[in-house]
């Protein structure tokens, strides 16, 4: 290194780094040494309905910076929010997640995920091989239209509330409360838990 003519002088190839850069830096470090817990809820109407859960487990699994710690039962779920018997049903499952990704890479991977599965949009409610949501990121809250957090309707519905809370009875959605609570205050008809159908949590 050439030393400075003038010892003691500020070095001018050191740029200041702007507060906000610091700030992003900070934070993901601190996500990378200290994984933030989500809880995803997967959904499918169309195709092999199981496979295509299994195969959203395993592809979550698979990502790095995402270890799947819990896989809930599988229920049979009438579709929720469209004309009664104008779709299939749904099966539905929830899982919950260790990651490092940060919110908005975790939204990335559910929905390449989905894509890989063959998820095709068209209205809103529509028909599909996978639906993968988040549900809650750690405790997580925003109103930001590409990542509400936690989702927005996750609370009024009884396919996330039922498998979540059969895998951690002591959950709670931020700002709405313990999940045992709201799913005592919504209906379960039409909500079937399937005995026969299990999905594997991978190695
Ligand atoms: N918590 C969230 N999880 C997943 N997508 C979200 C979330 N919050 C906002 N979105 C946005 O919602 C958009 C539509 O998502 P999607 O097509 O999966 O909706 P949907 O499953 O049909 O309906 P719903 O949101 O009621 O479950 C996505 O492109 C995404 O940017
Ligand atoms: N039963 C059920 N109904 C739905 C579901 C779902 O996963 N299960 N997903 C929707 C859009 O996310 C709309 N309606």
């Amino acid at each position: 290194m050439t030393p400075s003519r003038f010892p003691g002088a500020p070095d001018p190839t050191v740029q200041p780094v702007p507060v906000s850069v610091v700030e992003a830096v900070d934070a993901a470090d601190s996500t990378l040494s200290n994984p933030r817990k989500a809880v995803l809820s997967l959904g499918s109407n169309l195709g092999n309905r199981v496979e295509n859960l299994q195969g959203a487990v395993d592809a979550l699994e698979d990502t790095p910076g995402i270890r799947v710690k819990a896989v809930s039962p599988v229920y049979r779920t009438e579709p929720w929010g469209v004309e009664p018997g104008s779709q299939p049903a749904y099966l539905n499952a929830v899982v919950v997640l260790r990651t490092t990704l940060p919110p908005s890479a975790l939204l990335e991977r559910a929905q390449a995920v989905e894509e890989a599965f063959h998820r095709t949009r068209s209205e809103r409610w529509a028909a599909r091989t996978l639906d993968v949501d988040i549900v809650t990121y750690e405790g997580r809250v925003s109103d930001d239209p590409v990542l509400t957090l936690p989702h927005p309707r996750a609370h009024e519905r009884a396919f996330v509330l039922a498998p979540w809370l059969d895998i951690d009875e002591a959950a709670e959605i931020p700002g709405r409360g313990p999940v045992a609570d709201l799913l005592a205050a919504t209906t379960l008809e039409g909500v079937e838990r399937r005995e026969d159908v299990e999905l594997r949590l991978p190695e």
